[in-house]
């Protein structure tokens, strides 16, 4: 069944083989059946089943299923308990993304490098087909999920689109219509995701897709204990979510899409998780707030619940990427990794020439990985994220390819105070690409100041459509305040080394021909 799903065709039995490989509950595919909005029998059979439904929407629903299948997809989101309707989402693309900037001519991208391929003609093999209809009688079998990206649902359209040096496009006119699944689709099963320290919660939604959810632990305007180390913080949900539209603003597009939404831990986590572990930690505080603390290593424990209000708990919610069954990934450690030790300080914070070593060592010494981390290092310190111990990697792609910013949750911690160290891959290194170099000046000026392109962004989130800003303002100043002195390490990089801008020859993935070690201004734009 792995050759199977490696050559992806998208039939649905096997897209159902796969959901039963990820997720276990037999029961959760049963419903992911029966609200499965793709064939307009099942959609009417979801209907009939629920009782939520309003005159207006079965109206529109009708209405959609005469126009086309996916239109009836996102209609369908508007069954979350917590979200009537649709919410009004603003278009996601506007002047700033339309800047040259963010507009790079960019070859076409050779068919090598696509993380995920389509075999346009692949059929689901008789056996699969059989093994699947024992169990799941009438329903699936008029599906047909074929090649065309129209007919994918758009958590399968960004799985298709990820690529050598990027998760997504700019302009990508699936963005929207993502970012609203996440934000509405009925969740039809929650697990504890194992690995990691703090809890976090695998969500998958009928049309298959998954998401990792991480709740709320702390308030929005709360600053981090100045008395606890890094490595002990909490994780924050708007943080997840704030990286990913700083990275997006940054122009870099190396973190999955990641919305905020309200969800009700009884009906969307309780009532539908197949996991005994998780089951068994629900409980009623004094006030009779339903809460729950899962099992992981750091703060799962009673007094350290998450609690809804009563049962509505706020969090974040990320886009899965491609299960490692397609797409292996490596993880890299980081040459700038603190110590996690409350005594000993690592090497890059000792040897001031550390970087000149990192600088010979593979794959450091060639290619784009070095401009990559220092490219890293300053998404980090905008938002003072001192946690990236490791990155990620498609390993398809080897060592020309962009890396994976995951793992935000302990950025925005602190808006009153920045952490230079973050910086040390840009000040030691004394290098930068110039094109993450001329946005951060552009957004430095003040028709395009960083903490407005922020607000504007965070702004349309679903959670900050609906409630309160995502990030306090302190947070969205602090930008500001740490993009100056980005621009000033540059600066004084370009001072000490003589102004060394110079071309490479070399654009996106070009060998560094390792001869200009004095060159600040890494050219990936010729
Ligand atoms: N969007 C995603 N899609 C798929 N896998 C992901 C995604 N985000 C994170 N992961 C994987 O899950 C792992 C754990 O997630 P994350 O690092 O966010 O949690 P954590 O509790 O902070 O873990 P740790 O304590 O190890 O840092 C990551 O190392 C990564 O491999
Ligand atoms: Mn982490």
């Amino acid at each position: 069944s792995l050759s199977l799903s490696l050559s992806l065709s998208l039939s649905l039995p096997l897209s159902l083989a796969f959901s039963f490989l990820t997720s276990p509950p037999l029961l959760s595919l049963l419903l992911s059946l029966l609200t499965s909005p793709s064939p307009p029998s099942l959609l009417s059979l979801s209907l009939s089943l629920s009782l939520s439904l309003s005159l207006s929407l079965s109206l529109s629903l009708s209405l959609s299923l005469s126009l086309s299948l996916s239109l009836s997809l996102s209609l369908s989101l508007s069954f979350s308990p917590l979200c009537p309707s649709p919410l009004p989402l603003p278009p996601l693309q506007d002047a700033f993304f339309s800047h040259p900037l963010y507009n790079l001519p960019s070859p076409a991208v050779p068919e090598e490098d696509w993380l995920l391929r389509v075999k346009p003609k692949a059929q689901p093999s008789k056996e699969s087909s059989l093994f699947w209809v024992s169990t799941l009688q009438d329903g699936y079998e008029d599906v047909q999920w074929n090649s065309s990206s129209s007919s994918h649902p758009p958590w399968l359209r960004f799985h298709m689109g990820i690529s050598r040096w990027e998760l997504y496009p700019n302009p990508d006119p699936n963005m929207g219509p993502l970012v609203q699944q996440l934000a509405t689709h009925h969740i039809v099963s929650a697990v504890q995701k194992s690995g990691g320290t703090q809890l976090k919660l695998v969500m998958s939604f009928p049309n298959y897709g998954q998401a990792i959810f991480k709740p709320m632990k702390q308030e929005r305007d709360e600053e981090t204990n100045f008395n606890l180390y890094y490595f002990s913080d909490f994780e924050r949900h708007n943080a997840e979510i704030a990286a990913f539209h700083l990275d997006r603003i940054l122009g870099y597009r190396r973190i999955p899409p990641v919305v905020g939404r309200l969800v009700d831990v009884v009906k969307d986590i309780k009532d539908v998780t197949t996991d005994h572990k998780l089951a068994r930690t629900f409980f009623s505080s004094p006030v009779g707030n339903t809460c729950f603390y899962g099992q992981c290593s750091y703060y799962c424990s009673t007094e350290h619940a998450v609690c809804g209000r009563p049962t509505a708990l706020e969090g974040s919610v990320a886009l899965m990427l491609p299960d490692l069954s397609l797409a292996i990934r490596r993880t890299w450690r980081s040459p700038w990794r603190r110590s996690y030790s409350r005594s000993k300080l690592a090497k890059w914070e000792t040897e001031p020439d550390y970087c000149s070593t990192v600088k010979k060592t593979a794959p450091y010494d060639k290619g784009t990985r070095l401009v990559d981390v220092v490219d890293l290092a300053i998404l980090d310190f905008l938002m003072s994220n001192m946690d990236r111990h490791h990155y990620e990697t498609f390993e398809k792609f080897g060592n020309d390819t962009f890396l994976l910013h995951l793992d935000n949750g302990r950025a925005f911690g602190r808006h009153s105070k920045d952490e230079p160290s973050i910086l040390a891959p840009l000040r030691q290194c004394c290098r930068i690409r110039r094109s993450t170099w001329l946005r951060l000046r552009l957004l430095a000026l003040p028709h395009f100041r960083l903490s407005d392109v922020m607000r504007e962004s965070l702004g349309r989130d679903p959670l900050s459509v609906a409630t309160t800003p995502l990030l306090a303002e302190p947070h969205l100043a602090a930008l500001d305040r740490r993009l100056t002195v980005v621009l000033r390490a540059v600066n004084r990089c370009l001072e000490e080394k003589g102004g060394g801008a110079g071309t490479m020859g070399g654009a996106r993935g070009g060998v560094w021909d390792g001869a200009g070690d004095e060159v600040v201004i890494y050219d990936d734009m010729s």
